[in-house]
């Protein structure tokens, strides 16, 4: 099969081997293009799944003008910061293969955890609730408006592929049933998922495509080679890329220090405290103690609603003034979206240590009563 993964998709240090090209080849073009596909992306900790899933988003972004990305690695996000369940679309290549840029997302929940453990019936139900969002928008009735149409899906997935792990997976390809799932493998065979539609039961329903292929790497014994990944530490440059949002591009801030510093001396939003509802997402807080337990604390700014809330995005909570009821809060969410925020919730993402512990600064976050100067 000819393939579409140019070279300009071979980051410097991403190994493309000819069965992952073919397989996003085959997602791509082996289906007419309505329905567009659904790609479902699975497999071990560390296989390549997220890598896979960038290379797939390139080729369908070969054919269609735009392509949605669910993401359900809660703990690795590709887009978002850690903690937070999303669907983002995207429109253009992304040239470097190794690295994850954020991206805001078009519809997003904040589960407020880095796995699904603690409370897989709420992980589940964000979503299934994305994925009814994205049917909705670019499925049914030929994606609502003619720009919606043909806009293909992609699910990347956690590792946790054994015990609960793997029924959390098995639901999530039941009711998304996906017309494709890609099969990431390595040599440790104990550790894959089972061979073939794993998740059927009944030999009478619909089998999708189900595509497997090895992991990128293997050494001159066929084993896989696996890079271990530093979970804890991208997932603190994750939070921090997110807040160094909060200002201009142009502005010099290139180490840890100097966004410490700069989020330090940075006007925080007045919230009245009045205004919005606190909920702790995974545990609970006596009621005089809220207030202790949010200051220091990443929040996920949210819009009430019937259903899941809305997550606008992430801030932190600087400081508390108790006698004049608002909370000091840093983010670079939009002052637009900010304005319906009416709900904090505060689940277990938490400020880098490294961002607390700046060298010369005394962290305004741990400190009482501090308000920057600016
Ligand atoms: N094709 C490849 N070429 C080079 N390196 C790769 C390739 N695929 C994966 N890697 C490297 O292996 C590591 C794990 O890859 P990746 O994050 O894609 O795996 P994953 O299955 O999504 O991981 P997790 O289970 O933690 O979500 C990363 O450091 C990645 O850069």
């Amino acid at each position: 099969m000819a393939s579409f993964v140019d070279d300009e998709f071979q980051s410097a240090n991403i190994f493309i081997p000819e069965e992952w090209s073919d397989a996003a080849d085959s997602v791509a073009y082996d289906s007419n293009t309505s329905p567009p596909p659904v790609a479902f992306v699975c497999g071990p900790k560390n296989s390549g799944k997220t890598t896979f899933s960038r290379v797939l988003v390139n080729v369908l972004l070969q054919r269609y003008k735009k392509v949605a990305y669910l993401d359900t690695d809660v703990g690795q996000t590709e887009f978002t910061p850690p903690g937070l369940l999303s669907l983002t679309t995207i429109d253009k290549i992304t040239s470097d293969l190794s690295i994850p840029c954020l991206k805001t997302p078009e519809r997003c929940f904040f589960f407020g955890d880095i796995s699904s453990k603690r409370d897989p019936k709420t992980y589940l139900a964000y979503i299934f609730a994305l994925y009814d969002y994205y049917r909705r928008t670019y499925l049914l009735s030929n994606g609502g408006s003619p720009g919606n149409a043909g806009v293909p899906l992609v699910i990347n997935t956690t590792g946790w592929v054994k015990g609960i792990g793997y029924d959390i997976l098995v639901d999530i390809i039941k009711y998304i049933s996906p017309t494709h799932v890609v099969k990431i493998c390595i040599s440790s065979v104990s550790k894959n998922l089972p061979a073939g539609a794993f998740w059927l039961d009944d030999d009478n329903s619909d089998v999708p495509t189900v595509i497997e292929v090895n992991s990128a790497r293997r050494d001159s014994f066929n084993r896989s080679v696996l890079v271990q990944k530093d979970a804890r530490l991208l997932r603190d440059l994750r939070v921090m890329a997110y807040f160094r949002q909060c200002f201009p591009s142009d502005m010099k801030i290139t180490t840890i220090k100097e966004l410490s510093r700069a989020l330090a001396a940075h006007p925080p939003y007045e919230i009245p405290i009045s205004s919005i509802k606190i909920k702790h997402l995974h545990c609970e807080v006596p009621k005089n103690e809220v207030l202790y337990s949010l200051n220091a604390t990443i929040v996920g700014l949210a819009v009430d609603s019937e259903n899941f809330p809305d997550c606008m995005g992430l801030g932190i909570v600087r400081a508390i003034d108790t006698l004049k009821h608002v909370l000091y809060v840093l983010t670079p969410v939009p002052k637009s979206s900010l304005q319906k925020v009416d709900l904090l919730l505060q689940g277990f993402v938490e400020i880098p240590t490294c961002l607390l512990q700046v060298q010369g600064c005394i962290s305004p976050y741990m400190s009482a009563d501090v308000l920057p100067s600016a």
